[in-house]
């Protein structure tokens, strides 16, 4: 089912010369995972702004689940995920707790509830949970990275979008972060990563959009997705 329909997308930075995207028109759907590819400059992570609904198109519109997104924002926000490629982006709570407890805080879950979510979310990452006390500016860059992660997590949202997650990760997160990837794809929910690399087997996904100077220049849809 449609969750986000991108229609005639055109994107540009406030003084840039150029569009950083280009007459972008894509579907996602529920229970699928996207791998959004292109090199440097490309325009993936301001796709992804763009889906989140943190930046808002110059022309075109972002329809989530039959209605425009504008309409629906900031409530809408909840339904979504998104991982910075910089997790010191991110991260502003003092302590690696107070960080993952932040958004259920915001939602007005009870004390004795994130506690529970809290744990459950870092057991699920293979983080120990000594890790909870620290102060978040001394971790380091892998693990801000997890704690960026576990903060979105920790509220399931609907739709996760992860600005390249495997860069400076060791393979024992990377396999992880993908477990959960799979597992978010298995509860009917809809992810979006965006990388350089071929990071991932053709089985792990379902469609790659490949980009290149802000348009999409290759769709591939795996047979039998
Ligand atoms: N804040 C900004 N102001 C002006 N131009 C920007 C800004 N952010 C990005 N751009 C430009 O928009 C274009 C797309 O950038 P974007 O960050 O979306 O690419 P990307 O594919 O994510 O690249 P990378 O793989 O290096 O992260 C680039 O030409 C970039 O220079």
């Amino acid at each position: 089912m449609e969750v986000i329909k991108l229609v005639n997308i055109w994107y540009k930075y406030p003084g840039a010369n150029d569009y950083a995207l280009k007459n972008i028109n894509l579907v996602f759907e529920d229970s699928k995972i996207y791998f959004i590819n292109g090199p440097n400059g490309a325009g993936k992570t301001t796709l992804l702004l763009i889906i989140a609904g943190l930046i808002e198109p110059v022309r075109g519109e972002v329809i989530f689940r039959g209605k425009p997104l504008k309409q629906q924002l900031p409530i809408a926000r909840r339904y979504f995920g998104l991982l910075f490629q910089n997790p010191e982006h991110m991260l502003f709570n003092p302590t690696v707790y107070d960080e993952i407890a932040y958004v259920l805080r915001q939602l007005n879950s009870d004390e004795e509830e994130i506690r529970e979510r809290v744990h459950e979310t870092i057991k699920c990452l293979g983080l120990e949970k000594t890790i909870l006390n620290k102060y978040t500016y001394m971790l380091s860059y892998g693990e801000k990275k997890l704690v960026a992660l576990a903060a979105i997590l920790s509220y399931e949202p609907d739709i996760l979008l992860l600005d390249e997650p495997f860069t400076n990760l060791s393979l024992k997160y990377l396999d992880k972060i993908k477990k959960i990837i799979s597992n978010y794809k298995s509860n009917g929910k809809t992810v979006i990563v965006a990388g350089h690399e071929q990071e991932f087997q053709h089985e792990e996904i379902d469609e790659i959009i490949l980009l290149e100077n802000g348009e999409v220049i290759d769709h591939i849809v795996y047979s039998g997705s």
